[in-house]
């Protein structure tokens, strides 16, 4: 896969996204990353900028590119490529800091449902900053902030240095209803790491510490997933794919699969968002992952065990070796 992978990165408004966007810029292993943000106004970043154009993309001291949102964010996206081609505008890698307010799915299914986008570019991921202080009041309020939270695939809490243990605990429990299977970091001032922000979602995920794990607890937001041996057809995945929209429709809010298909040698990729399934490709070194299957599904307002019955659905096609 030669795409540009692109991380989005999410987080309620304040909870510091742009103090972590200025950490990673500051680092040298992510100075041919591109950074879109989408503020109207100053940009909070905090480098010298040096504008490259009269348009809205600034090339940073430290030799990153920052662009501001204009139009849709496939548009800026298509936008930095065709500046990578005609201008020699160099970048490898995207993160997109998303507004305080966005809810990452419909961000993540305009992406995909874009062929351009698919040609070009992969998911590599959602991030999500949460803030130890205020989560608790964030999620009693803002639905957003649940979401944001439900689909990520890291978390970063910041502002531990705010924060009493209690509350950090406190804020830990909750993440952790909500999204059982993301990776967590805590934050603050003192200890902070911007290249964290990093993931890529085509990296094996961490192991599964049992052969289901459901969370049903807080919000409605229902994740569950499985780990799987044997090998699916691309006609039961089609199927099943299938039947899972049928069952769960817009309540199912994403999908993450690695599959192993008959008809390919490496694992397979599935990102489903809001109806839409696409497959970046494969993963070329897929380690541990070479033989299982791993999937993972998060709905809002579904019942856990229909989660867990379809994902049992789909480990009853895969065929065993032998
Ligand atoms: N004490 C402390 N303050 C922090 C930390 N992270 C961010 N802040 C502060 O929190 C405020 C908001 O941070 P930003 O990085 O601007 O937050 P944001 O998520 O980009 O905010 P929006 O653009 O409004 O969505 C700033 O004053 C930061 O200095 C932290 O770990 N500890």
């Amino acid at each position: 896969m030669s795409d540009i992978p692109v991380v989005l990165l999410s987080g309620f408004l304040g909870a510091g996204k742009t103090t972590l966007l200025n950490d990673l810029l500051k680092r040298s292993a992510f100075r041919d990353t591109a950074v879109v943000i989408n503020e109207a106004g100053d940009a909070g970043i905090d480098h010298a900028l040096m504008e490259t154009g009269g348009d809205e993309v600034l090339l940073l001291e430290g030799g990153c590119i920052c662009c501001r949102l204009k139009g849709s964010l496939n548009a800026t996206l298509n936008g930095l490529l065709r500046r990578r081609a005609l201008d020699g505008l160099a970048f490898e890698r995207i993160v997109v800091e998303t507004s305080g307010l966005a809810d990452p799915a419909p961000i993540l299914h305009a992406l995909i449902a874009d062929p351009l986008f698919n040609r070009h570019f992969s998911i590599a991921g959602v991030t999500t900053v949460v803030d130890a202080a205020n989560f608790p009041a964030t999620i009693a309020h803002h639905a957003e902030g649940v979401t944001q939270v439900a689909l990520a695939d890291r978390i970063l809490i910041t502002k531990a240095d705010l924060a009493t243990a209690e509350q950090i605990a406190l804020v830990e429990a909750e993440v952790a209803a909500l999204n059982p299977l993301a990776e967590r970091h805590l934050l603050s001032h003192a200890a902070r790491d911007g290249g964290l922000i990093w993931i890529d979602a085509r990296e094996a995920p961490r192991p599964l510490r049992s052969r289901f794990m459901a969370s049903a607890v807080t919000h409605a937001v229902v994740t569950a997933s499985l780990a799987f041996p044997g090998r699916l057809t691309q006609e039961a995945v089609d199927t099943w794919l299938d039947r899972v929209g049928d069952l769960f429709g817009s309540a199912l809010l994403r999908l993450k699969g690695i599959l192993q298909l008959e008809e390919l040698a490496e694992p397979v990729v599935l990102h489903g968002v809001q109806g839409l399934v696409y497959s970046p490709g494969t993963l070329p070194s897929p380690g541990r992952l070479a033989t299982e299957n791993r999937m993972v599904l998060i709905g809002r307002n579904l019942e856990e065990q229909d989660l867990a019955d379809a994902l049992t659905l789909l480990a009853a096609m895969a065929r065993r070796a032998g």
